[in-house]
């Protein structure tokens, strides 16, 4: 039996099965290709009805080849299972999955229901467009299309533009207003837009309008189980990816577009079989996606789009040489062919360099400066001891309080720098009567025991008990740090301790308060968590504990702070004018921190000059002595040999039992 994989795949199956097939039959029960603009159509005698006559592009790129709109697709025109010839071209319209099989479920359901049911309704019809009015927005790049004002001025299609209304999104975010035409266009984009300003939506819709528009790629000859999807988009965490996949899923909900998401520190089995039930939208951690094409279960062969979200995290040290086996050294194809979208709401410019390895003739936009905050969140800080924290945060919490901001309504994150202190810190809250969860990067103390107990099995060959003991482990390491996340969102825990891994993109509504309890060592990182609140036009609060072990840190922290329109302590600026800027200065800055944005505009670039990296702009290997060290100390940083050992034995040992 051959299983189906992606709607690409299907096409070619169907094509080589249905030979000579002019209608659907009955009898037949292998599925059939249905184009992504057919797959919600009832079945229907209607003529074809195409909203373009022009010619298909051959590079289908939307906005390319002079019609936006793809011509009837006459690859298929012949096939069953399109409800009699159905009309080609055009949008889907409602209904279910055309697939005879495999239905659809309503993303906008109650699949979130404890939040929705916690929660008021109006999410994002409450969103406050005038704090975005006066943001200056910086494009350059070669022949930049023009934004747009209105989602109506962007013709994403009937299914799409329903879907954006059911997300209340009644007009685009400026971000949305600059990026889409520009995605739209078919041009590659380096996209810095401030937190929380709807930078999924950005990449989301023109991959998804460019997919129900494009022509049906032919599959390449590969194995059965081999996947072709049509559009990646990578992010760094687990919980991200997840975040995505919901949101993409619902932009794509009758569209016939078919959205996947594939993690590490879940179960492969799942993720294969969703995978095989067909993909057009891949979202993945990048370890998880690398295992995926080493098992040669995808390729990236068929890739038009290729998203990053959180582009610069992606390319720093901790994920480039992974970025670049998948983009560079698999079956992607090359930048000008697939189409290349980066976003984040900071961009270093040493990362930008990296980054244009990907890219051609990209336009370079940013919405506000890059790496600022928005000045809808209020940051304090304030000077605490070590000693002295627990019982400040306590004062802050109690406070809050007694000022009724507490509850479902007001969550409250709490960034410390490591996962012991993560569950310390949380035991604490709980035992002074502040229900707190607790969510940090890898296994709990816990689950490590049960990781070694796995092991010794492994080891013994207790080749019966291991495979028995990992398939219960697994999913519970993985489902604990998911309950701890609902947990929070719904209010039930309403304060969340966290390290860095909950710092970036997460959309949680209604915290409206982040703590720095401990402060990161890098001001991005800092941007990133603050910017868990203050999201879509809300404001929010952002207080720091900043002491002696934080000095390095000041300079950065007050230049950002001033430039957010936020009172700056007159004691931060003493600091600030002693440090050295240390390790939160740029590499190479010329300008400072605020000076650059897009990095093709410096005189250093120009010049081909190498002032970030002794290897040139090719070389991933080339970092220059500061950046390298950063690099390892970032790495380094939070590494507790025990846990790493086995994440890595478990990796092992996971591939060994799937390969058994
Ligand atoms: N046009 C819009 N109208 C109303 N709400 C919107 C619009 N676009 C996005 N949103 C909402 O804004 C919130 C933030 O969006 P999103 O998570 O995409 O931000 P982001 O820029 O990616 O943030 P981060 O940098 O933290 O990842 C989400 O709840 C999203 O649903």
């Amino acid at each position: 039996m051959t299983t189906r994989t992606s709607w690409a795949d299907m096409a070619a199956n169907s094509a080589a099965e249905n030979v000579g097939s002019g209608s659907s039959s009955a009898s037949n029960s292998k599925p059939v290709y249905v184009p992504p603009h057919l797959r919600n159509r009832p079945p229907s005698a209607d003529p074809p009805a195409p909203t373009s006559t022009g010619p298909a592009s051959s590079n289908d790129r939307p906005g390319q080849g002079g019609s936006r709109w793809a011509a009837p697709r006459n690859d298929y025109g012949n096939r069953s299972g399109y409800g009699g010839g159905g009309r080609l071209g055009g949008w889907g319209g409602r209904g279910g999955w055309d697939r005879g099989r495999d239905r659809e479920v309503n993303p906008f359901g109650n699949d979130d229901a404890d939040t929705e049911q916690a929660f008021s309704e109006q999410e994002n019809t409450a969103i406050n467009f005038d704090a975005y009015e006066d943001i200056p927005v910086e494009t350059s790049g070669d022949n930049v299309p023009p934004p747009v004002s209105t989602f109506a001025e962007i013709d994403l299609g009937d299914a799409l533009n329903l879907n954006i209304r059911r997300c209340k999104y009644v007009k685009p975010t400026p971000v949305q207003r600059h990026a889409i035409p520009i995605a739209l266009a078919g041009r590659d984009l380096m996209a810095c837009a401030q937190t929380g300003s709807g930078k999924t939506a950005a990449f989301c819709f023109p991959i998804i309008s460019g997919i129900m528009r494009g022509q049906v790629p032919q599959k390449p000859l590969r194995g059965a189980r081999t996947v072709f999807p049509l559009a990646l988009i990578l992010s760094p965490t687990r919980e991200l990816s997840m975040q995505i996949h919901e949101e993409a899923r619902k932009f794509s909900y009758q569209t016939g577009v078919k959205v996947v998401v594939a993690y590490g520190g879940a179960p492969i089995n799942q993720q294969l079989r969703d995978l095989e039930r067909g993909v057009d939208i891949l979202v993945a951690t990048p370890g998880r996606l690398v295992d995926l094409l080493e098992r040669a279960r995808v390729s990236l062969q068929m890739i038009r789009y290729l998203a990053l979200d959180e582009a610069d995290r992606m390319l720093d040290m901790g994920f480039e040489p992974q970025i670049r086996k998948i983009v560079e050294q698999m079956d992607m194809p090359p930048p000008g062919v697939r189409q290349t979208m980066l976003f984040s709401a900071t961009f270093p410019r040493e990362i930008q360099r990296l980054a244009s390895d990907f890219l051609a003739n990209y336009i370079f936009l940013a919405v506000g400066r890059v790496g600022s905050s928005t000045d809808l969140i209020v940051q304090r800080v304030e000077f605490v001891h070590e000693s002295d924290k627990r019982s400040h945060l306590m004062d802050l919490l109690h406070a809050q309080r007694a000022n009724g901001v507490q509850g479902k309504q007001a969550l409250t994150l709490v960034f410390v720098e490591t996962k012991k202190g993560a569950d310390s810190l949380e035991h604490w809250l709980c035992m002074n009567g502040f229900p707190a969860t607790t969510i940090h990067g890898d296994r709990s103390q816990q689950v490590n025991i049960h990781i070694f107990i796995f092991f010794l099995y492994f080891l013994m060959d207790e080749v019966t008990v291991s495979p028995v003991y990992i398939a219960v482990i697994s999913p519970l390491m993985h489902i604990e740090r998911e309950q701890a996340l609902r947990s929070f969102k719904t209010g039930a825990t309403p304060i969340l301790v966290a390290t860095d891994v909950a710092a970036r993109g997460l959309d949680i509504p209604h915290v409206a308060h982040v703590v720095n309890f401990d402060l990161p060592n890098d001001i991005d990182d800092y941007v990133h968590r603050i910017g868990r609140t203050g999201r879509a036009g809300k404001t929010g609060l952002a207080t720091a504990f900043f002491n002696e072990n934080n000095t390095n840190m000041a300079k950065a922290l007050a230049d950002l702070m001033q430039e957010a329109n936020q009172e700056v302590p007159a004691w931060l600026t003493r600091y600030a004018a002693r440090s050295f800027g240390g390790r939160n200065r740029r590499p190479g800055g010329g300008g400072g921190r605020f000076g650059g944005r897009d990095f093709r505009r410096d005189s250093s670039y120009n010049r081909g000059g190498s002032d970030y990296y002794s290897g040139g702009n090719n070389n991933s290997g080339g970092y220059g002595g500061g950046y390298g060290a950063n690099l390892a100390r970032r790495f380094l940083q939070g590494v507790e040999g025990v846990e790493v050992v086995c994440i890595v034995l478990v990796g092992i040992g996971e591939e060994i039992l799937t390969k058994k």
